[in-house]
């Protein structure tokens, strides 16, 4: 079965959306920031005791999180209230030159890493999502360089979870290890760049990349799209190419 990341062109036909205002991802293009003095610094907060469970998805793989309290938390930056970490996945290509879905002066990046949250002014993840301020996802990109021994833990886990709807316990996992020094980040309104694609997310995206050398980023494309038993397809492109600005603001923490 083709899966969905073979026609991002198509998804149109089943969601109006995704030829919306705010769809993401977009490039960035840092000449064209606006710095805005007025914004805060992020405040990321996470208990790695809430760390659940990592799934293949057969889009992407995601870790898990309980997001029952508020003991995983973004606050600060460009949101206001509190927003609890729900889960975090990951996009990448099937060779170094692509993968990223935000792009940086066109360039694209090997890989960019999502931590997904939701506003608790709303009862759950589910209603969060259709909220025009429901969700606030940080991007990270990933550059082919020195080996990260903060994200073995995760490819370690991947040999339990190869095929599509297998998913093993991901334990005590604390994402703020997957962070860079600097959390100076670019900021716009944009949406989920997986179908239902809705219109509901505050992005941050991180200026500075993380790293991975190139047999962890070569983990990464060991995955499979597809089920046990089906004729294998790699986990690979799947991400959403930058969509259009539509007269938005990239707003920038830093100057
Ligand atoms: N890539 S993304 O983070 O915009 N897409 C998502 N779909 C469901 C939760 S996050
Ligand atoms: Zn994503």
């Amino acid at each position: 079965m083709a899966n969905f990341w073979t026609g991002p062109d198509k998804w149109g036909d089943e969601y109006p959306v995704a030829n919306g205002p705010r769809q993401s991802p977009i490039d960035i293009v840092p000449n064209e920031a606006v710095y805005d003095s007025s914004l805060k610094a992020l405040k990321l907060s996470y208990d790695p005791s809430n760390s659940k469970g990592i799934l293949n998805n057969g889009h992407s793989f995601q870790v898990d999180f309980v997001d029952d309290t508020d003991s995983s938390t973004l606050t600060g930056g460009p949101i206001s209230g509190t927003y609890r970490l729900r889960q975090f996945h990951f996009h990448w290509g099937a060779s170094d030159d692509r993968g990223s879905e935000h792009t940086v002066n066109g360039i694209k990046f090997p890989c960019e890493l999502h931590l997904v949250h939701w506003n608790t002014k709303y009862p759950s993840f589910g209603e969060a999502a259709s909220q025009p301020d429901g969700l606030a996802v940080v991007g990270v990109f990933l550059k082919i360089g020195a080996a990260n021994p903060r994200i073995q833990k995760v490819l370690d886990s991947f040999d339990a979870i190869k095929t599509k709807g297998k998913q093993t316990t991901f334990d005590n996992f604390d994402p703020m290890t997957l962070l860079p020094a600097s959390l100076d980040y670019w900021t716009y309104d944009g949406s989920l760049t997986t179908p239902p694609l809705l219109e509901s997310v505050t992005w941050i995206v991180l200026k500075e990349p993380i790293s991975v050398n190139p047999a962890q980023m070569d983990k990464f494309r060991s995955l499979l799209f597809t089920g046990e038993g089906e004729s294998p397809c790699c986990m690979v492109d799947n991400y959403r190419p930058p969509q259009p600005l539509k007269g938005r603001q990239v707003r920038a923490s830093f100057k």
